[in-house]
């Protein structure tokens, strides 16, 4: 059974509630990592499938980071949830965080990770001060 068969059940059976803005599952939480590279799930910079909006799950199989065959939920069904949650953590992070939050004017390349915009939910991030520390007006006193 495909998760995408199952998905459809539960959202058949109203186990999984559908959003009235884009007839996609509303997840109540949908917890993401993000990549140094600004991915967010199994989407990546630059990739084609950041442009999928018909389907719910997709596949890619040119991952640039093992492995290279993945699925993932699409940009419209993450965007749908009620709260989005992304956790990133580490030095490592510190560029993309920056590019994905920060008002970087116009001509920054569409990170995936700024692409999560909850139309109608929360976004929050969960982060640490060295992933945090290229952010706009980043100042953390020590406490210890
Ligand atoms: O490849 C992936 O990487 C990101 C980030 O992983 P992390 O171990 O650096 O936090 C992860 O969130 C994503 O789900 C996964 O596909």
């Amino acid at each position: 059974m495909t998760m995408k068969f199952v998905i459809r059940q539960l959202v058949r059976t109203r186990v999984i509630s559908v959003s009235e803005i884009s007839d996609c599952p509303k997840f109540d939480l949908v917890l993401l990592g993000m990549g140094p590279d600004g991915h967010v799930a199994s989407l990546f910079p630059n990739h084609s499938v950041l442009g999928e909006n018909d389907e719910w799950v997709t596949f890619i199989t040119d991952s640039p980071k093992p492995p290279p065959e993945r699925i993932t939920f699409t940009l419209p069904v993450i965007n749908s949830a009620s709260n989005v949650a992304v956790v990133a953590t580490g030095i490592s992070k510190a560029e993309a965080l920056h590019l994905a939050i920060d008002d970087v004017g116009p001509d920054c390349p569409s990170l995936p990770a700024r692409m999560v915009q909850p139309t109608n939910g929360k976004l929050v991030w969960f982060l640490d001060k060295a992933a945090a520390s290229k952010l706009d007006g980043a100042q953390f006193s020590d406490l210890g």
